[in-house]
C-alpha cells in the first residue's frame, strides 16, 4: 500500500486551506493508500492545528521543538528527513515556503521531485501519472514519474475540493526523532504586508484590473464601474509593479487573499500565481479579449470583449436599473 505524507503548514494556530485539499490528492494516487499529515512548529498553536487535522487524517504526526516556532524551509527539511520513510510520497503545497522546502528534501530523501501538479491519474505498479500546467495555464502537460524510490510533490493550492471531516484520528509525538535542528539561515523579524486605504480582503465584491487596462489612466473606468456596483477595485500584480494601485490591492499568491461573493476579473489572464488567491469559491465573470485565456477555464461566466468598451457599458445599465 502507498504510503503518502502531507506536509501541512499554519499560521497562528490555523492550518492552511492546503491540509483539507490533500486527501482528496491522495485519493486520487491511491483509493487505498494511507495518508498521514505531518505538522512542525512549537507550544500551543501546534497542538491545536494537530487536533484540527484529526478530524480530516487518520494520523497526525507532531514535532514540536521551539526551532520550528518559525516555518524555516532548512529546519523543517531536517526534522522531516529523519521521520518520513525514504520510499513514501511527501505531497507540499506549491507556494513560497513549499517551493523552497520541496526540492531539497526531495534530495535528501533520494527521491523523484515534481513540482506544481493540478491533478494525477493514479499509480500503475510504481508509476505515478500526473498532471501539470504550462505556459501561464494555457497546456495542460501528462507526466509520469518513477516513484519507486518516494517522491516529494508539491500541489497547487486550490486544485483538489476540500474534504469536511471524515476522519476521527490520532496525534503521534515525533518530537523526539527530529535530530539535530540546528540551521545557518536565521528568522530575524515578521514584516507585515502594508495596509492601504482599502481593505480588499473585507469586499464582497471586487472589480479586479489587469494588464488588460492597459494604462493608468483607464483605472477610473473600473473605479467608476465599482462605484455604481458598490464594489472594491482590485488588481493582479502587473499593476502594482507599474505602480497605478497600492500593493495592498493586489490579489494572489505574494498579494492578499480574498474571499468575495463576486470575482470581475477584467484583463486578467488567470495566472495560478493570481488565481492562487481568490478562496471561498465566488461567482467569477472574466472579460477578456483573447477567447483562449486560462482565466475562461475557471469563470462562471466569460465574455470575449475589450474591458474599455464593456466597463462603461455595463455601468451605464446599472446606474439605469
Ligand atoms: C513568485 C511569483 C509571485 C507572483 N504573485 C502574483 C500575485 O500575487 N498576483 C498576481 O496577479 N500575479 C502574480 N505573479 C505574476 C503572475 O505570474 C502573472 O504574470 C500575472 O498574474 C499576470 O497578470 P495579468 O493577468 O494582469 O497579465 P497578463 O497575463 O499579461 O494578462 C493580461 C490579459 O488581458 C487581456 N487583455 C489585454 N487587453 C485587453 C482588453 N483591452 N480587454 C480585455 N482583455 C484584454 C489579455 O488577453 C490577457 O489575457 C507572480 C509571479 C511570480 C513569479
Amino acid at each position: 500500500m502507498t504510503q503518502i505524507f502531507a506536509y501541512v503548514p499554519f499560521k497562528n494556530g490555523v492550518a492552511g486551506d492546503v491540509a483539507f485539499e490533500f486527501p482528496g490528492a491522495a485519493k486520487k494516487i491511491d483509493a487505498g493508500a494511507s495518508v498521514t499529515a505531518v505538522v512542525s512548529g512549537s507550544g500551543a498553536d501546534l497542538e491545536k492545528v494537530a487536533n484540527e487535522l484529526t478530524k480530516v487524517y487518520a494520523e497526525v504526526i507532531k514535532i514540536d521543538n521551539t526551532a520550528l516556532a518559525y516555518p524555516n524551509a532548512e529546519i523543517v527539511r531536517k526534522a522531516l528527513t529523519n521521520i518520513i520513510p525514504a520510499d513514501a510520497i511527501v505531497l507540499v503545497p506549491h507556494d513560497t515556503f513549499g517551493m523552497d522546502l520541496a526540492p531539497g528534501l526531495s534530495i535528501k530523501l533520494d527521491s523523484a521531485y515534481v513540482a506544481d501538479v493540478v491533478d494525477f491519474e493514479g499509480m500503475d505498479g510504481t508509476t505515478l501519472k500526473l498532471i501539470r500546467q504550462e505556459l501561464g495555464g494555457a497546456v495542460s502537460t501528462h507526466v509520469t514519474c518513477n516513484a519507486a524510490a518516494g517522491a516529494v510533490i508539491t500541489i497547487r493550492p486550490g486544485a483538489f475540493a476540500p474534504v469536511d471531516g471524515g476522519a476521527s484520528g490520532a496525534v503521534v509525538d515525533k518530537s523526539g526523532d527530529a535530530g539535530d535542528l540546528s540551521a545557518k539561515r536565521t528568522f530575524l523579524e515578521v514584516v507585515e504586508a502594508e495596509v492601504g486605504d482599502v481593505d480588499i480582503t473585507k469586499s464582497d465584491v471586487l472589480v479586479s484590473i489587469g494588464r488588460g487596462i492597459e494604462d493608468e489612466d483607464n483605472i477610473e473606468v473600473a473605479q467608476e464601474l465599482a462605484d455604481a456596483m458598490g464594489a472594491v477595485v482590485s488588481c493582479s500584480r502587473p499593476i502594482v509593479d507599474a505602480k497605478w494601485l497600492e500593493k495592498s490591492r493586489q490579489v494572489g499568491t505574494s498579494g492578499q487573499t480574498v474571499k468575495p461573493k463576486v470575482y470581475m476579473a477584467m484583463g486578467i489572464s488567470g495566472s495560478f500565481q493570481h488565481m492562487g488567491g481568490i478562496k471561498g469559491n465566488p461567482f467569477i465573470v472574466a472579460v477578456n479579449k483573447n477567447p483562449k485565456a486560462p482565466i475562461f477555464q475557471v469563470a462562471d461566466v466569460g465574455i470575449v470583449e475589450d474591458i474599455l468598451d464593456f466597463m462603461p457599458e455595463l455601468q451605464e445599465a446599472i446606474e439605469e436599473l
